[in-house]
C-alpha cells in the first residue's frame, strides 16, 4: 500500500526529524536519491547534457545538489534560474563540481539548451508552491514539457498542487517524479497524477515521524488480501446473495450489465427485482440470475435473510415510484450501493428526506457518482469536482455519513474518518457507456460477500480498472468486453494471495 501525506503533515514531520539529524542531512539524502534516479534514466552519465530548472526554494536546492553529483560523474550540467535567488549551498556545490548557473531570461540560447538536453530536472517549486505558477516559472514549465528530453520532477511536478492534484495553469509534465519522505496525495489523483508520470519514493528517514496517511494507493497484493476467497464450507447463500434493482423498460441494458458485473466478479446468487420486460432481458442473458417480479416497493425480499446487499439505481428511472423503491431499500437492514438514477433521486425533488435516510441507516451505504452526479449532490460546479476530486468525495462522505466512490480519470474513495483511497488501475478506454453499470454490479457482489463498503469499493474499482486493461490488450473496449475480462482480473489478483 502506498501512503500519502499532506504538506502540513510533511512539514511537521520534517521539523521533528531535522531536530535529530545534522543540518543539511535531509537535503543531502534527497539529492542523492534524486541523482541516482536521474543517472538510471541516462544511457551514460558521463557526457550527458543535463538542464536543471531551479526556483528560489529548497526544491531548487535539491536539484542543484543532485546536479552537482551528476556533474562530478562527468555530466554537463547547466542550471537555469527562474528567479533572482537560488539555494546558495546547492549553487556552490554545482559550481564546485564544474556545473554552470544561468539566469533564465527567455532567450533563444536557453531554449536551445533545453531542447538539446538529454535530461531536464524540474526543481522550480515543490511542496512550497502556492497557486498557479507565476512567470517565468510557467514559461519554463511549458518549455520543459515540450522538450524532447526525459523530464524528472523533484518532489512534485511544478504547477501541481501537492495536496489535491489540482493543476491551475501551466504545469510540468514529467516522465518520472522523485518524491521525498512520503508520497503526496496530488501525485496519485488526476489531473496531478497524469503530470507526475512514474512516481519514485526516496526514503529520507521521515517514516517514524509520520502519522497515519491522508490517502492510500493500494497495490495488487493489498487487493489480494481483501478479495474474498470462496470457502469449502460455503453454499450459495453463505457466499452472498446480491439484490439488484437496476434497469427499466427504456434502459434494459443497464440491468443486464449490472447483473453481469456481479456474476463475473463472483457472488453466490443474484436476485433481480424489476418489471417483466427488463427481467426477461436479464434472464435471457444471465439464466443463472433469479428474477423476482414482486412489487418493487415491497420490503419482503430486502431482509438480510434473503439478500446480503442491494445495488439500486443504474437505468432504474426517477419516477415517484422509483423514489418509493429507493426509500424501501434504504429503510432495509442490508448494505446498499446507490448509483446513477438512485443518486439523482437523492438530489432533487424528494431528495432532502431521502438523503437524510443515508445518515440514519446503520448498515453500510456506498454512493458511486461520476463527477456530474457528485456536482449535483453537492450543488457545486462539475469542473470544481474534476479539479479537486479528493476534496469533493470527502465532503460528500462527511455530508451523507457514508462511503463515496467518485468515478472518473482517477477513481477515489472517501469514507468518514478513514484515509481516502486512490485507485491505481483503469484506462481512459473505460469512458464508454455502461461501464459504470458493470462497476456497480462488481462492487455490489463484493458487498454481498461481506466486505465493508470502503473495502468493497477499493477492491471492485481495482478489478474493474484491471479488467479494462486486460480486455483487449489496449484496443477499444465496450462494457460487454469488460464483463468478459472481469474473471481474468479476479484470477490475476487471486494468484497474488499470500499462501
Ligand atoms: N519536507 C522535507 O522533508 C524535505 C523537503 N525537501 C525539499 O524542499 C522542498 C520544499 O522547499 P521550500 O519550502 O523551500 O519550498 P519550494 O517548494 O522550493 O517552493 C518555494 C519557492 O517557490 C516559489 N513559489 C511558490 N509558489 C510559486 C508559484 N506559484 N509560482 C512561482 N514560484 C512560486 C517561492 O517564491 P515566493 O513565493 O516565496 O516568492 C519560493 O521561492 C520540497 O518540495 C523538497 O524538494 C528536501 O530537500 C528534504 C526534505
Ligand atoms: N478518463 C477516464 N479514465 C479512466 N476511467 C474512466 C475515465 N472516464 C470514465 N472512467 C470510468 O468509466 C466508468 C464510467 O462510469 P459511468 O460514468 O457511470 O458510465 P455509465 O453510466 O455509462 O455506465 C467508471 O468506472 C469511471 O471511473
Ligand atoms: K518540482
Amino acid at each position: 500500500m502506498h501512503s500519502a501525506h499532506t504538506v502540513s503533515v510533511v512539514r511537521e514531520a520534517e521539523r521533528a526529524l531535522m531536530a535529530r539529524v545534522p543540518e543539511g542531512a535531509l537535503m543531502r539524502r534527497a539529492a542523492a536519491g534524486l541523482a541516482a534516479e536521474c543517472a538510471g534514466l541516462l544511457p551514460r552519465v558521463y557526457g550527458a547534457g543535463v538542464v536543471l530548472l531551479v526556483g528560489g526554494g529548497d526544491n531548487g536546492g535539491d536539484a542543484l545538489y543532485a546536479g552537482a553529483l551528476l556533474a562530478s560523474r562527468g555530466a554537463s550540467v547547466r542550471a537555469l534560474a527562474a528567479g533572482r535567488t537560488v539555494h546558495e549551498g546547492g549553487a556552490d556545490a554545482l559550481r564546485a563540481a564544474g556545473g554552470r548557473i544561468l539566469p533564465f531570461a527567455g532567450g533563444a540560447a536557453e531554449e536551445a539548451a533545453l531542447f538539446d538536453a538529454d535530461l531536464v530536472v524540474d526543481g522550480l517549486v515543490g511542496i512550497g508552491g502556492r497557486g498557479g505558477l507565476r512567470e517565468p516559472h510557467a514559461a519554463l514549465a511549458v518549455l520543459a514539457s515540450n522538450a524532447p528530453a526525459r523530464v524528472v520532477a523533484v518532489d512534485v511536478p511544478s504547477g501541481v498542487d501537492a495536496d489535491t492534484g489540482e493543476v491551475a495553469g501551466p504545469a510540468v509534465r514529467a516522465d518520472t517524479t522523485v518524491t521525498f519522505g512520503t508520497h503526496k496525495p496530488g501525485l496519485f489523483v488526476d489531473p496531478g497524477a497524469e503530470r507526475a508520470g512514474r512516481v519514485r519514493l526516496v526514503d529520507i528517514g521521515l517514516g517514524p515521524e509520520l502519522p497515519g496517511p491522508a490517502l492510500v494507493r493500494p497495490q495488487a497484493v493489498d487487493i489480494a488480501a481483501l478479495l474474498p476467497a470462496p470457502g469449502a464450507e460455503q453454499d450459495k447463500y453463505r457466499r452472498g446473495v446480491l439484490g439488484v434493482r437496476a434497469g427499466s423498460d427504456p434502459y434494459r441494458g443497464a440491468a443486464v450489465l449490472c447483473v453481469g458485473g456481479a456474476l463475473r466478479t463472483g457472488v453466490g446468487m443474484v436476485r433481480f427485482g424489476g418489471g417483466r420486460g427488463v427481467a426477461d432481458q436479464v434472464i435471457g442473458r444471465w439464466p443463472e440470475a433469479v428474477a423476482d417480479l414482486r412489487d418493487p416497493q415491497s420490503s419482503t425480499d430486502l431482509s438480510p435473510g434473503r439478500v446480503a446487499a442491494v445495488v439500486i439505481g443504474p437505468g432504474r428511472g426517477t419516477h415517484p415510484a422509483n423514489a418509493d423503491e429507493l426509500r424501501a431499500v434504504l429503510d432495509s437492514e442490508v448494505p446498499v450501493l446507490v448509483d446513477a438514477d438512485g443518486l439523482t433521486l437523492l438530489t432533487g425533488g424528494g431528495g432532502g428526506p431521502l438523503s437524510a435516510l443515508l445518515r440514519e441507516r446503520a448498515p453500510q451505504t456506498l454512493l458511486t457518482p461520476h463527477a456530474g452526479e457528485l456536482s449535483r449532490l453537492l450543488d457545486v460546479d462539475r469542473v470544481d469536482v474534476e479539479a479537486r476530486r479528493l476534496e469533493h468525495a470527502a465532503r460528500a462522505a462527511d455530508r451523507f455519513g457514508c462511503t463515496v466512490l467518485l468515478k472518473g480519470s482517477t477513481t477515489v474513495i472517501a469514507h468518514p474518518g478513514a484515509p481516502a483511497v486512490a485507485n491505481p488501475t483503469g484506462t481512459p478506454l473505460l469512458a464508454t457507456a455502461g461501464t459504470g453499470d458493470v462497476l456497480s454490479g462488481a462492487v455490489g457482489a463484493l458487498m454481498a460477500s461481506g466486505l465493508p463498503a470502503r473495502e468493497a469499493a477499493t477492491c471492485g474499482a481495482y478489478l474493474h480498472g484491471r479488467a479494462a486493461s486486460l480486455a483487449r490488450g489496449g484496443a477499444p473496449i465496450s462494457a460487454s468486453d469488460l464483463l468478459d475480462a472481469l474473471p481474468l482480473a479476479v484470477a490475476e489478483v487471486a494468484r497474488g494471495r499470500a499462501v
